[in-house]
């Protein structure tokens, strides 16, 4: 007789506002040493629904957490060099600590040159090629945010990474990459599985860790999961009737994982609560710096 069990439910949302709350205690602590808040900015161009959520979500926990926001908002056909322009200028002003430019760009941008505006000591997304460089030696100071809060939903969660066979399925440059990149500084054993991979099921089948972030509803099923994996729903579709799912068939999946989490209410609210964690790791090496520099200048002369 077998006996099987239903997954365990990660909550996202709970795991997400234990870590606010450690943040917000951090932002309080700086302003009183430093006077001045960790400030965000946020740069979104045109009016693509979903970016407009995301960019309210984050600005609303930024407030939440003690953290100034600033928007600069865009029409979708502003020119690549007005952005950039607005990028340098953001670099440049010592009262702002993160800068954010919300995904997707509209095509006639190109993305290179934009995120490569970025301070590399404001880049709170982690997109710049310096800190994706740093992520690939595993030294990062800004990880990105989507992949860095799946990795502490599975610690929050207890589960042991380190030799085990992880299944990434997508290969995007914001989470698949990373992500994969993440999971192997953590010594597991990483796949990573894209739009033209022939037979996923041969793959996630094998997955002790998979990770579903291809955008694409009921692409994984509960026969394509190993009994007792860990999966972890990076998905997010919009379907007809307005409702929100994943990438995973949540109810057949259910009977087949160990630990799964929901969408919504999974990773999402990690994502935001990382470029906070980054926003407050940001404003604080600034302060640093600041502070190092008011010692200097109280040094005395050599003699
Ligand atoms: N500059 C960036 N652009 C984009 C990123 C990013 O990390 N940086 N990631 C995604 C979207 N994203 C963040 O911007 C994001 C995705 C999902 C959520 C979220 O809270 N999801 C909720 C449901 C929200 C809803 O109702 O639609 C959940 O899953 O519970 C926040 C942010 C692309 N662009």
């Amino acid at each position: 007789m077998t006996v099987q069990h239903t997954a365990e439910i990660i909550d996202g949302n709970a795991i997400a506002a234990k870590i606010r709350g450690g943040l917000k205690a951090r932002v309080d602590k700086l302003v009183a040493a430093a006077g001045w808040r960790p400030t965000l900015a946020v740069i979104r161009v045109g009016e693509d629904p979903a970016s407009i959520v995301y960019v309210g979500r984050k600005v609303r926990a930024c407030e939440e957490a003690g953290i100034d926001s600033r928007q600069y908002v865009f029409p979708a056909d502003v020119s690549q060099e007005e952005v950039i322009a607005t990028v340098r200028e953001l670099s440049a002003a010592p009262d702002v600590h993160g800068i954010l430019v919300q995904l997707p760009l509209p095509k006639h941008i190109a993305l290179a040159p934009v995120l490569g505006a970025i301070s590399v000591e404001k880049d709170v997304d982690g997109f710049h090629l310096y800190n994706v460089g740093g992520l690939v030696i595993g030294d990062t100071v800004f990880p990105p945010c989507t992949p860095h809060g799946v990795m502490l939903l599975l610690d929050a969660a207890g589960v042991e990474i380190s030799g085990k066979n992880a299944v990434v399925v997508g290969a995007s440059n914001i989470v698949g990459k990373p992500m994969a990149l993440m999971l192997m500084q953590r010594e597991a054993t990483v796949s990573i599985c894209h739009i033209k991979t022939r037979d996923l099921a041969q793959y996630t089948i094998l997955a002790d860790i998979l990770i579903l972030a291809a955008g694409s509803p009921k692409l994984v099923v509960g026969p394509m999961v190993k009994r007792g994996a860990v999966v972890v729903d990076v998905g997010i579709n919009r379907m007809p009737d307005g409702k929100l799912v994943g990438d995973c068939d949540f109810e057949t999946v259910k009977e087949r994982a160990s630990l799964l989490t929901p969408v919504p209410g999974g990773v999402g609210p990690m994502t935001v609560t990382m470029l906070l964690a980054n926003t407050v790791k940001s404003a604080e090496r600034h302060f640093q710096r600041e502070k190092g520099q008011a010692e200097r200048i109280g040094e005395p002369e050599p003699v």
